[in-house]
């Protein structure tokens, strides 16, 4: 096997027919790609299949007389034969996307990809798309262990590295990004697909307030696109509500990125996918990271859209480490999920069990992902501010600062009431954006976890949301315990060990089953994003739920999380 190794990747899950070499010796890239545009509405499957039937073949082969070139020049600098026949194959192997995708297309281009391996006598490399997403901005952006915000058109998710799987740490709650704005624009009579278009006409729009929908690091687009479509046949202008639409959906998707690398505690971002493309997009991310210290990375627009030269790229890492499949293990699969695959191409890495400075003792400020919390000792207070997000629109950041600051102050406060241990507020001043509240617990859970004091949040959610509301963003960093050392001066339930549940922004009053299975199911992400062993935990919280709660809750947990949602192991 040689270690420069050059790969030849097909992809062709759904409209981009592509094949492309890389050539790791270089690091270089060639893309050859044909587009499958739909005459009327959005992609037909069946239509895409012929489209790939008919165009992959001929991308296939521009990519390999490319790498033919390659090969003879190669041939020509070592002085091996220049005819290049008695010399290696032009490329090392062939890799192909598995999935997810359209299954018709899949299997065309996965039966391409076994023929060319046969005829060339090279291995096979199955290659997860959305993976190759996220891995081609880690490799252009030559990134350590970047969160990775995946913004494509039948996808959104925010991924992360832990113990050799990249895991699901937040997603849309139903249809993918670039999906959600293409129904929009089919509504209002544009042709696929619709990013561009709503890109171009939100340039001369005027902001428009739409609903804004994040639960925890998890987002929703049903309710927007709804308001968009009406807003539209109300007579709002067109390029007014594109305006809207960007600045909301982006806005969201910012965020969650953003509270991702706040709960992970890393510093780094890339950005893939087709939507990754939109400049509104990429400028929000830029400047999100840019005010909280960490780097922000797109690679350029051909590898962000559908594209065979991230297949190519993932390839090579998978094909150095070893990670060919027999013809006979190759079959495609439609719902191929990130958090399956073995990432064995990053080696051994294993992230450290606590990258989160535990030690917290003499800290005097904390910037969480919203708000900038000052912790005043002597009085034992903490006071919380929202500051301005300078990525969001002026309209919207004031919107949503004034508004979650009033909802924290309130259900903080009804927990409590229905025994729930939380800071007692002292003084609230939506118009500022600031809460000040009693200072509790001396560490985060997520720097603390063990299974009783999961159990205890388990319990505490099921409380809430007996009383008829839900907390929102119940991750690991918004829960307080006292693990000892100052159990003597706070309050008598964190003597008792009995975690404080904080930061209650997100939260909402509902009688939904499926708005707590959500909540549930936001803190059983965390677990997953966070903790070195996470089962144990999962178990805990699930258990202790089940015996204050609901048990419908538990089943629509069950519903909500084999909906195609992605959970870790
Ligand atoms: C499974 C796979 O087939 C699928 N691929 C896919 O969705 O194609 P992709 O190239 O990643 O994204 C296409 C989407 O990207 C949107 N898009 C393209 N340019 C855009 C722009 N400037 N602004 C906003 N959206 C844009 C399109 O409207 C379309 O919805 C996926 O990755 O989810
Ligand atoms: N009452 C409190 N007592 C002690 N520490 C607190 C208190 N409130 C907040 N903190 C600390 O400040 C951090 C950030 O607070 P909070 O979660 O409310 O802000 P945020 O910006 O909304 O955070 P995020 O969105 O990242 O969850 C908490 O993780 C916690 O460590
Ligand atoms: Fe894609």
């Amino acid at each position: 096997m040689t270690t420069s190794p050059r790969i030849l990747g097909i992809e062709g899950t759904a409209w981009a027919a592509s094949a492309a070499v890389y050539d790791s010796e270089t690091d270089s890239t060639f893309i050859e790609s044909d587009a499958y545009e739909p005459d009327s509405g959005g992609i037909h499957p069946r239509e895409a299949a012929e489209h790939m039937h008919t165009a992959i073949p001929q991308v296939v082969e521009a990519a390999l007389s490319h790498a033919r070139e390659l090969q003879a020049e190669a041939d020509e600098s070592t002085g091996d034969d220049p005819a290049g026949i008695a010399a290696d194959p032009p490329i090392d192997a062939v890799a192909f996307s598995r999935g997810p995708g359209l299954g018709p297309c899949l299997r065309i281009v996965a039966t391409a990809a076994r023929a060319l391996a046969g005829t060339l006598d090279v291995p096979l490399v199955g290659v997860n798309h959305m993976v190759a997403h996220l891995e081609i901005g880690r490799h252009t952006a030559d990134f350590e262990d970047p969160v990775c915000l995946n913004a494509s058109g039948a996808n959104a998710h925010l991924l992360a590295y832990r113990n050799g799987r990249y895991r699901v740490l937040g997603e849309t709650m139903d249809t993918g990004v670039g999906n959600a704005i293409d129904k929009f624009t089919r509504h209002v009579g544009w042709s696929h697909p619709g990013g561009p278009k709503v890109e171009a006409a939100a340039a001369d729009g005027e902001y428009v307030d739409l609903p804004y929908v994040v639960k925890g690091m998890d987002f929703s687009f049903s309710g927007i696109m709804s308001a968009a479509k009406a807003a539209v046949d109300d007579g709002t202008p067109v390029e007014d509500v594109c305006a809207g639409l960007q600045e909301t959906i982006f806005a969201m998707l910012t965020e969650v990125a953003e509270r991702a690398l706040s709960l992970t505690g890393r510093d780094e971002l890339v950005l893939g996918g087709g939507v990754g493309q939109n400049e509104r997009l990429r400028a929000m991310l830029r400047k999100m990271c840019e005010a909280r210290g960490a780097t922000f990375h797109a690679p350029e627009p051909r590898f962000l859209r559908d594209n065979a030269g991230m297949i190519a790229v993932l390839g090579a890492k998978m094909y150095a480490a070893g990670e060919t499949i027999a013809v006979e293990e190759s079959a495609v699969d439609p719902d191929f999920r990130p958090d399956q695959v073995d990432v064995v191409w990053r080696g051994n890495e294993t992230v450290e069990a606590n990258r989160f400075g535990a030690d917290e003792d003499d800290r005097t400020t904390v910037d969480g992902a919203e708000a900038v919390v000052t912790v005043d000792r002597e009085a034992d207070r903490v006071t919380k501010r929202r500051v301005p997000k300078p990525y969001r629109h002026p309209t919207l950041d004031e919107r949503l600062r004034r508004e979650r600051t009033a909802i924290e102050a309130r259900l903080t406060s009804l927990a409590r009431q229905v025994g729930v241990p939380t800071p007692v507020i002292h003084d609230v001043d939506p118009y500022e954006s600031t809460i000040t509240f009693a200072h509790v617990g001396d560490r985060d859970l997520r720097d603390a976890l063990t299974t009783e004091r999961v159990r205890a949040v388990g319990r505490s959610l099921a409380t809430i949301h007996d009383a008829g509301f839900v907390h929102g963003d119940p991750t690991v960093r918004n829960v307080r315990v006292a693990t000892g050392s100052d159990a003597g001066r706070t309050e008598p339930e964190a003597a008792a060990d009995r975690p404080y549940l904080i930061d209650f922004g997100l939260g909402y009053h509902t009688d939904h089953i499926e708005d707590y299975a959500m909540d549930l199911h936001v803190f059983d992400q965390s677990l997953v994003g966070t903790a070195p062993d996470p089962k144990p935990l999962r178990e805990a919280a699930i258990d202790a739920y089940r015996e204050v709660g609901d048990t419908r809750v538990l089943d629509r947990l069950a519903d909500v999380e084999g909906r195609g949602r992605y959970v870790g192991e």
